[in-house]
């Protein structure tokens, strides 16, 4: 029986370690906050995120990170992006343990991709580092509906242990070695999901939202082939996939932020009635940095950005992008 380590115990952090557990994992999760880590382990129920969904046994909790990674195979990181640094530099991991990151952003300030971060802060080997990403919203993973992910990892053995780590009768990944793709492709699906909330907040319907994400994922694949990436990754679960179930949920936070900003709301009117994280809202930043750094037009994510620090209302931005000079299709 492997030994996991389920480092932030919010929505994903606690479907997750329910999902290693099925999959026969023993999984610590540690949680922020002394009264989850006691409510899990009194209840099998986490009282903070998705309180409704028994925890398997094999799950229990604690609120001190040594208790935590002690004698941990593999370490799997679930606190948002922008808060992954400064808690690998509080934590110790161990030496010889597998280290997954399950959060989708991009560092703002550095532009690091979370394997980036993880090598940096948390001085471990790239052949030890993964991610898992794909079409995964928490609150139906934790429902057991079925769902494929990907394990991505620069070492193919990793990759493999991971897969089978976390591979229950209703979690299906699939391994790929494009870290860098499927990094991006999981970040920059939260800033095209808040493009798409914000033209449904203004009341548009279908059409709007299958051109954003179609427009959103080819300057996705732009800016992934401009850095490196393998561009069928933009296809696979971890580009289309994970695009498709965020813009699609009223389940997403991101979606959701962006339908309260498309009504109207400022960031943090949005901020002040949102549950969970909503990663694009800070990524679009550091994702628009990095397309300026590799020379590569992304509007939509631009957009987003101008609207997310105040320098545009939604309706300013669509006019913006509906009034580009004509252009072919695949350019
Ligand atoms: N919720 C989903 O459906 C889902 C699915 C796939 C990936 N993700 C990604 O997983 C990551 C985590 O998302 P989530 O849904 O669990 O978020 P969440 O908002 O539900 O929970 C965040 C967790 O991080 C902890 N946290 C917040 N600030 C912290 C800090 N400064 N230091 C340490 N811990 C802190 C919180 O206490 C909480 O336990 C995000 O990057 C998200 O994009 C989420
Ligand atoms: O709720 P969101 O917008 O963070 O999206 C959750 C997951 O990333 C979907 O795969």
């Amino acid at each position: 029986m492997t030994r996991v380590s389920v480092m932030g115990a919010g929505a994903w952090g606690t479907a997750f370690s329910l999902v290693l557990a099925d999959a026969g994992s023993e999984v610590v999760l540690w949680a922020r906050r002394p009264e989850v880590a006691e409510g899990v382990n009194r209840t099998s129920r986490n009282p903070g995120y998705l309180s409704d969904v028994e925890l398997p046994a094999a799950v229990r909790a604690t609120s001190d990170p040594v208790e935590a990674l002690d004698g941990a195979e593999v370490v799997v990181l679930a606190v948002p992006s922008q808060r992954l640094r400064e808690s690998l530099r509080g934590w110790r991991l161990p030496a010889s343990a597998l280290v997954v990151s399950l959060a989708k952003g991009i560092e703002l300030g550095t532009d690091q991709r979370m394997s980036q971060v993880i090598a940096e802060a948390g001085a471990v080997h790239p052949e030890r580092i993964g991610i898992v990403t794909g079409p995964n919203l928490a609150r139906e993973i934790a429902e057991r509906q079925p769902a494929a992910a990907v394990v991505a990892a620069a070492a193919e053995a990793t990759a493999l242990r991971l897969q089978t780590v976390c591979h229950s009768p209703t979690f299906r990944p699939y391994t790929n070695g494009d870290v860098l793709g499927c990094e991006l492709a999981g970040a920059t699906k939260n800033v095209i999901a808040l493009a798409v909330g914000m033209g449904s907040g203004l009341g548009y319907g279908a059409n709007a939202m299958a051109s954003v994400m179609t427009r959103g994922l080819a300057e996705t694949a732009r800016l992934g082939e401009a850095m490196g990436a393998d561009p069928h990754t933009f296809a696979g679960l971890a580009g289309m996939g994970d695009l498709a179930a965020t813009c699609m949920s009223p389940l997403s936070r991101n979606r959701t932020f962006g339908e309260h900003l498309g009504r109207g709301l400022g960031v943090e009117e949005a901020t002040a009635v949102s549950q969970g994280v909503a990663e694009g809202v800070k990524s679009c930043e550091s994702i628009a940095d990095l397309a300026r750094t590799h020379g590569v037009d992304m509007p939509i994510v631009t957009g987003v950005q101008r609207v997310v620090n105040g320098a545009l209302t939604p309706p300013e931005a669509l006019r913006l992008l509906l009034s580009r000079a004509p252009k072919p299709e695949r350019t």
